[in-house]
């Protein structure tokens, strides 16, 4: 199977969630134009990480996000991987990625697992104890969030139940570049799946961000790459090659679980 995608490297306004709507909007209307089946979003997109003024501008019950990601699924007839919103619980505020589908059904939420200290994100953020698997077109997929790529066993725990693609969103610093780029062509060879990762462009006043979005294949090639500008990375993968390689190479028969989990 075929699927268009199309990844939204946004700049993101410091906090301002409505200016944070707008531009969404704005690039999701020229994404449309090359007709894609799943929109993605970068992390976090609504506020950045204005962690200390998160008591007023993060999302409560991430409901405004939800009808946001919900209403746009229904006008474009199109899924969102709708990157991660600042989402204010009865416990605590977590880092949460929104899976849309086209007829605008909420289809599974995940929050960050492992939350980046270097950002701070310990000191304002609840972590998840949940998976990142979901279904979209009868096919298996799963979501992380930034700083989870640094943990292969989290990945594999994904792909080892079936996941053929994975969703990165992200906020990933300009300084740790090749980081980011080595670690997903390597979670992409190592699982033999589709790696989607959409990280934001810009600044904040505490960093600033890489941009270059990814698509790689399950073969570890790139097959689009952003720059570090504003913009839309589009293109399309098809799921059948996932197969063709698990055939070719089978890593997940191989494994040897009892030697380690
Ligand atoms: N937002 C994040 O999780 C950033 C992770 C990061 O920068 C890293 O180096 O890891």
């Amino acid at each position: 199977m075929k699927l268009k995608i199309a990844c939204l490297q946004m700049d993101i306004a410091f906090g301002d969630p409505i200016k944070n709507y707008e531009n969404a909007t704005k690039l999701l209307k020229k994404a449309m134009e090359q007709k894609p089946d799943i929109v993605v979003l970068p992390e976090l997109w609504t506020t950045g990480y204005d962690l200390t003024r998160l008591e007023k501008i993060s999302d409560k019950n991430a409901i405004e996000t939800i009808k946001f990601l919900k209403s746009a699924a229904k006008n474009f007839h199109v899924h969102f991987v709708g990157g991660s919103v600042a989402n204010q619980d009865e416990t605590g505020v977590k880092n949460t990625l929104l899976v849309i589908s086209k007829d605008g059904k909420l289809v599974h939420q995940y929050n960050k697992l492992h939350l980046f200290r270097l950002m701070d994100e310990h000191l304002y953020l609840e972590a998840g104890n949940e998976k990142g698997l979901f279904e979209l077109e009868n096919h298996q997929f799963a979501g992380v969030i930034c700083y989870d790529i640094r943990f292969p066993e989290w990945i594999r725990s994904h792909t080892a139940e079936g996941a053929e693609a994975l969703f990165v969103v992200a906020e990933w610093p300009a300084p740790r570049l090749p980081h980011w780029k080595a670690l997903l062509i390597a979670r992409a060879i190592e699982n033999q799946c589709y790696v989607i990762a959409c990280n934001r462009s810009g600044s904040d006043p505490n960093n600033q961000f890489a941009g270059h979005s990814l698509i790689i294949d399950p073969w570890g090639e790139v097959l689009a790459e952003a720059d570090e500008h504003e913009g839309i990375l589009s293109t399309e993968i098809d799921l059948d090659r996932v197969k063709d390689i698990r055939k070719n190479i089978p890593v997940f028969d191989d494994r040897k679980p009892g030697f380690y989990n």
